[in-house]
């Protein structure tokens, strides 16, 4: 079984998918990491990730950077939007993650086009969403908690640009699938949001 876990940036999307990986024994891909490695790659080099043969010389990256948190940064984050929008770099990054979901095991994958491009054939699509300033405040405090400190109002600015900038693109942009099942977190704590995102699983599978 192939789950695809859409939504937008700190939607909860990778909260959801880690628990459905563990409650139904299946590998997970975040497919955002793809994307933050290929944009802290640019950011060291000291390339442009605005500039597409920049980004595209970054998809070589050393896979042992996937364990890097640095990765999980909102400079990373944010850079990761602008790479993410060049079509070349897109197309470099499918094949790996439709071998990961093409999996005998099956498999989960969190991300923006995973229900839409990556596994349009998923058994279950999710696409997670959440209110911009419940999101903000959430990675407000999930940066707090790893020592840094980016005001409230600057993780909001962030997220609410990545949300444009993913949702506006030309190549694969964020948007839900028609056959995706809606979660909306705002008013969900974990538990909730995991039990709702597990119903919407076990209704797709019949
Ligand atoms: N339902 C929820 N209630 C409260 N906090 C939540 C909920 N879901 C997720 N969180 C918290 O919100 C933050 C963002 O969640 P998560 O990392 O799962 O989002 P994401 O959509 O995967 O983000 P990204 O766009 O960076 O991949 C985390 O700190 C997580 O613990
Ligand atoms: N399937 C995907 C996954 C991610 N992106 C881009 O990467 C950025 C970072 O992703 P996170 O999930 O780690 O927040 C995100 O803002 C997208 O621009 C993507 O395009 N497709």
């Amino acid at each position: 079984m192939i789950i695809a876990v859409d939504g937008p940036a700190a939607s909860g999307k990778g909260t959801i998918a880690r628990a459905l990986a563990l409650h139904y024994a299946l590998p997970h891909l975040d497919t955002g990491l793809l994307y933050r490695a290929v944009a802290i790659t640019v950011l060291r080099a000291d390339g442009d990730p605005a500039d597409p043969a920049d980004a595209l010389a970054a998809c070589a990256f050393d896979d042992l950077l996937l364990g890097d948190p640095e990765l999980r940064s909102e400079k990373a984050g944010a850079a990761a939007s602008v790479v993410s929008a060049h079509p070349a770099v897109r197309a470099a990054l499918v094949d790996r993650q439709r071998r990961f979901a093409g999996q005998p095991s099956g498999a989960i994958l969190d991300g923006r086009d995973i229900g839409t491009v990556i596994a349009p054939e998923a058994a279950a699509k999710l696409f997670v969403t959440a209110d911009p300033q419940v999101r903000a405040t959430r990675r407000h405090a999930e940066l707090a908690g790893r020592g840094a400190s980016p005001g409230l109002d600057a993780v909001l600015a962030d997220i609410r640009a990545r949300d444009e900038r993913d949702s506006a693109r030309a190549a694969a942009p964020l948007r839900m699938a028609d056959d995706a099942v809606l979660i909306d977190t705002t008013d969900l704590n974990v538990a909730e949001a995991v039990a709702a995102a597990i119903a919407a699983v076990e209704a797709k599978r019949g």
